[in-house]
């Protein structure tokens, strides 16, 4: 008992220097947890937390970061946005296949894993879908493609007979202050007069989910992840169970930060195959000149069809509900973008 109750509040956040990651750190110090962040990069000061500045790909670099802790949080991974296939394999899979093995060498008990809705996604229509949907076969991005690997990695390690017990939290669009994605590119695109028109009929409902309820569903998982738990070995979506319209959320944010929002809509099916075909041109042109199309294939899916979630097992299995309405979620996230406003 005194090695578990020693150990039980101590844990490490594997990618808790990024977006995500430090909500996740700020959260469990709040509960009172003893804090390490294992990250490949260190970018914030806090006395309170034990830093370890590592690679996940090497699994002697993880080894000091998750000695005596009961929790280890993974939550990094590359930027969705980069095209390097090696670097997405090797993080997401090898790199969680070393954090499963470096965890079971120092005797950690739970492993939450961030994994993302996107594992079931392949470009079409997703309305209030459950954990019980296949894995996408053809995942849209290479990105995707190693967050299926990741999670039947981490769900396949759970083993109750080794006092190993693992779950997966999918959650889905995360924004919020600090975001590195959504908001910054949704500004840059709204910069190079990109949003003057939504892609399809701007009635697509998808899930927003602001970054402390995802942070709050990561603790919840852990502190449900115990022998004999439901938990163990499984999905949870975590959202904001408010589905909103795709380029409601966007001009929300687009006017909050005091840029024109898209009034017309374009053909989704034509943008879609025009970002196909562009997405082709800049693969041939790759070793002449290095393009990043801002409208992918995946973005344009995205920004174009029907994706929200059920977070009715969270809800089930771990009492989950939203602490943040989404409401004042983008309130909060336009406040903390005031370095970004139009200005012209
Ligand atoms: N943002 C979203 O909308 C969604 C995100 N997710 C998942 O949530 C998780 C967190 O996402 P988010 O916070 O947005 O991402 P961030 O990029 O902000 O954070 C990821 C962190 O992991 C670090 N990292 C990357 N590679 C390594 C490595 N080899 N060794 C150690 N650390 C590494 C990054 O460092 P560096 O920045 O230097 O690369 C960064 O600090 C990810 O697993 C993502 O797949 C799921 C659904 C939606
Ligand atoms: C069409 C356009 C240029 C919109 C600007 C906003 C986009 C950059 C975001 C809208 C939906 C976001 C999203 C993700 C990244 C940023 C967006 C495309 C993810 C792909 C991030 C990683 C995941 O696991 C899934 C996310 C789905 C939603």
């Amino acid at each position: 008992m005194a090695t578990r109750s020693r150990k039980g509040k101590k844990c490490t956040v594997i990618g808790g220097c990024g977006f995500l990651g430090r909500y996740i750190v700020e959260r469990l110090l709040e509960e009172g947890y003893t804090v390490s962040v294992f990250d490949i990069a260190k970018t914030f000061e806090d006395d309170r937390v034990k830093f370890f500045v590592g690679d996940l790909c090497q699994e002697k670099d993880l080894a000091p970061a998750i000695s005596d802790v009961q929790t280890v949080f993974h939550c990094a991974s590359p930027p969705p946005s980069s095209d390097d296939r090696d670097l997405f394999y090797r993080v997401n899979f090898v790199g969680t296949k070393n954090i499963i093995s470096a965890c079971k060498k120092a005797g950690v008990q739970k492993l939450v894993l961030t994994s993302s809705a996107s594992v079931v996604y392949e470009g079409t229509d997703i309305k209030n879908g459950t954990e019980d949907l296949p894995y996408a076969k053809k995942p849209m991005d290479y990105y995707t493609e190693t967050k299926v690997l990741q999670e039947k990695e981490v769900l396949a390690a759970n083993s109750p007979e080794e006092n190993f017990f693992t779950v997966a939290i999918r959650p889905h669009g995360i924004f919020g202050p600090r975001d590195r994605q959504l908001v910054p590119i949704l500004v840059d695109t709204a910069r190079a007069g990109k949003t003057k028109f939504m892609i399809g009929n701007g009635e697509n409902l998808v899930d927003f989910t602001y970054v402390v309820n995802v942070a709050h569903g990561h603790l919840l998982a852990a502190e449900h992840l115990h022998k004999d738990s439901p938990v163990c070995g499984k999905a949870f979506h975590i959202t904001n169970d408010e589905p909103i319209p795709f380029w409601t959320f966007m001009s929300r944010i687009l006017e909050g930060l005091n840029y024109p929002s898209p009034k017309m809509g374009l053909p989704y099916l034509l943008i879609y195959y025009l970002a196909a075909f562009l997405q082709l041109l800049c693969l041939l042109l790759k070793p002449i000149k290095e393009i990043k199309p801002t409208f992918t294939p995946m973005r344009v899916a995205l920004a174009g069809t029907y994706h929200y979630y059920s977070c009715q097992r969270a809800k089930q299995l771990m009492g989950y509900k939203p602490v943040v309405p989404l409401d004042e979620g983008i309130k909060l996230t336009v406040k903390g973008y005031a370095h970004l406003q139009n200005n012209n």
